[in-house]
């Protein structure tokens, strides 16, 4: 897979758990009742964005935390349901 689709893999694979939901670690993320699903998520969130400020300071897994972020943003994404072209329209509407 060449690796600029692995974001849109995962966020494709995210979709998938949430439409079919299986034992694993995402589609349980994704099932709790409503509240406490979006509760856990942006939890997860918050911690991972502090773990990467921290990386950073300590010049140390900032590349696991970032992507422990970026999975974290795309599970929010797919769970309140925005398309992922919406981001990278964003991102191409920005871009100079
Ligand atoms: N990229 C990831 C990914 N990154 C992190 N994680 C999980 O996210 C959880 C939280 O990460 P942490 O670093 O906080 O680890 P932790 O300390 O165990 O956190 P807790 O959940 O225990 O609080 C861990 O269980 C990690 O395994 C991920 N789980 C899944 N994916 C992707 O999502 C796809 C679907 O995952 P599953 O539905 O679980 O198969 C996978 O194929 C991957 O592509």
């Amino acid at each position: 897979m060449p690796k600029d689709d692995i974001i849109r893999e995962v966020y494709n694979t995210l979709v998938e758990r949430k439409e079919n939901p299986s034992d694993s670690y995402t589609s349980k993320l994704m099932q709790d009742s409503d509240k406490k699903a979006e509760d856990k998520i942006l939890e997860k969130l918050g911690e991972e964005a502090t773990e990467v400020i921290l990386a950073s300071k300590n010049s140390e897994d900032l590349v696991h935390e970032s992507a422990d972020l970026i999975f974290f943003i795309l599970v929010d994404l797919v769970y309140k349901g925005i398309p992922l072209d919406d981001v990278f329209d964003e991102l191409i509407s920005r871009h100079k």
